[in-house]
């Protein structure tokens, strides 16, 4: 597997790189910018490591970064409908974005001096509201919607012929009540940080060039990591109050990202080697309910121990989940608990790579936090790892009763850029160096 795009250098550090926003406006000891922006920003889990504010995750690779990198704190996602009709100005928006997230993930303001530099009488380039603000281990992932390649029977782009054939909307799912505002997308952003203001910065920018060429069809705000994508970093909660992750597919599992996670450019479409598909699933958890229900109740469940997050029957969180054990009743694990239901051993060997996000967004007007998980798996197909893993939950999960799916998408995740590449160019073709070339 090739380097996960993961560096410690701060922006500040880093040979030609220009000057990180934080420095531009007067270097404080990192220590002390990252404790004051987590406070300011009431971080609710703390990062793993005391640097997370100041660090820089490369943008540019063999895989894009937001993937197998560890999963920050907190999310901004975007999803937009492409409002042209011309290919033209969408390639020339995905060459200026990549300039931009290139920029913005070392830490800069999104055009260079775009806060001030264009004088009193222009708008600003660059939103100002995380000048002060470093990195914060920034990812920018993009992904493309099946509507993009071809809509309401329309080649759209010049691209039908080049869509993946596992890139179709997913099936419905039993019990799904999807808002089909909530759903779907032409392009996705998934943008993760340890500060949420870095986070929203970066997607407020990218939606402010894109004004004419894009429009926002919806979005999402996530804080609390649910998941674990590294074995540096420790299992987070999930708004159950259980330890979410702990069973993931890891960064440093070579074999299983490979199997599981990366497309391969012989699996069908040759541009998306070394990409992947996202799935997006906006999964409303009916608190009110769950806090009712006894503890017993919520561990058989989910099939773990709430405080350990060890398998039931097992003492601690990574003792192996053994389906077979019994007690005098049954099953240690039921039948219908979640763990079970969800494991490689009950679905023939299929895994996922969860990278998903708590949310609230207030409450529902009836009396309910609108309160749940932004689910979020990466996967080489999504037809037979997710499709059959959702199906078998919707079918029998004892969770069902305390959960309601009500937003979906897919999305193909094209390969890193490396180069002069840009977002997109291995299904576009050119290059930014061609670009610069004919704008000469
Ligand atoms: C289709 C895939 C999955 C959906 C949707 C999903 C929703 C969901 N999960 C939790 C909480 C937990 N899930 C856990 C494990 C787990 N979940 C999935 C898949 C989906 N979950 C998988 C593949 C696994 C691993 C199974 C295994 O091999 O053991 C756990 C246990 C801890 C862990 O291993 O991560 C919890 C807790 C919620 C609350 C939720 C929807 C709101
Ligand atoms: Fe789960």
């Amino acid at each position: 597997m090739s380097s996960p795009n993961s560096s410690d250098q701060s922006a500040d550090q880093r040979p030609g790189r220009g000057i990180s926003r934080r420095a531009l406006f007067g270097a404080v000891g990192v220590g002390v910018v990252a404790a004051g922006a987590g406070a300011a920003a009431g971080r609710l889990t703390a990062p793993d490591t005391a640097s997370s504010h100041a660090d820089v995750v490369e943008f540019r690779g063999a895989h894009q970064a937001g993937i197998v990198t560890p999963a920050q704190d907190r999310m901004h996602f975007v999803a937009f409908d492409v409002t042209t009709d011309s290919r033209d100005e969408l390639v020339a928006l995905l060459q200026k974005w990549t300039e931009m997230a290139a920029r913005m993930t070392a830490g800069q303001e999104a055009a260079a001096d775009g806060a001030l530099g264009a004088g009193q009488y222009k708008p600003p380039s660059d939103t100002g509201e995380a000048l002060d603000l470093d990195a914060c281990q920034l990812t920018l992932t993009i992904g493309f919607g099946p509507s993009l390649f071809v809509k309401d029977g329309k080649d759209r782009f010049g691209i039908a012929d080049k869509r993946p054939a596992v890139l179709v909307d997913l099936p419905k799912f039993t019990g799904d009540a999807l808002d089909p505002a909530r759903s779907g997308g032409d392009i996705c952003i998934q943008a993760c940080a340890n500060d949420p203001q870095v986070a929203v910065h970066a997607v407020r920018n990218l939606a402010r060039v894109g004004f004419g060429t894009v429009a926002v069809r919806w979005s999402q705000l996530g804080f609390g990591r649910t998941s674990s994508t590294s074995t540096s970093q420790t299992t987070p909660r999930n708004l159950f109050g259980f330890k979410d992750g702990t069973r993931n597919i890891k960064a440093e599992e070579d074999t299983a990202v490979d199997r599981f996670v990366w497309v391969d450019p012989a699996d069908d479409q040759a541009w998306m080697g070394g990409g992947s598909y996202l799935v997006a699933r906006r999964i409303r958890m009916l608190i009110e309910s769950w806090d009712r229900t006894v503890l017993h109740e919520q561990e058989r469940v989910i099939g773990r121990a709430k405080g350990t997050g060890a398998p039931l029957g097992q003492r601690d969180e990574f003792d192996e989940l053994d389906l077979d054990s019994r007690g005098p009743h049954g099953p240690l694990v039921d039948r219908d608990a979640h763990v079970r239901l969800a494991s490689k051993e009950e679905l023939g060997g299929i895994e996922i790579l969860r990278r998903g996000y708590n949310f609230t967004d207030g409450s529902d007007g009836f009396g309910h936090l609108d309160a749940g998980l932004f689910f979020i798996a990466y996967c080489r197909d999504p037809q037979r790892q997710f499709v059959p893993m959702q199906q078998t939950l919707a079918h029998g999960d004892a969770m069902n009763e305390y959960i309601k799916h009500v937003g979906s998408a897919v999305f193909a995740v094209p390969p890193g850029v490396e180069g002069d590449a840009f977002w997109g160019s291995t299904l576009f073709g050119g290059s930014l160096a061609l670009r610069d070339e004919a704008e000469k």
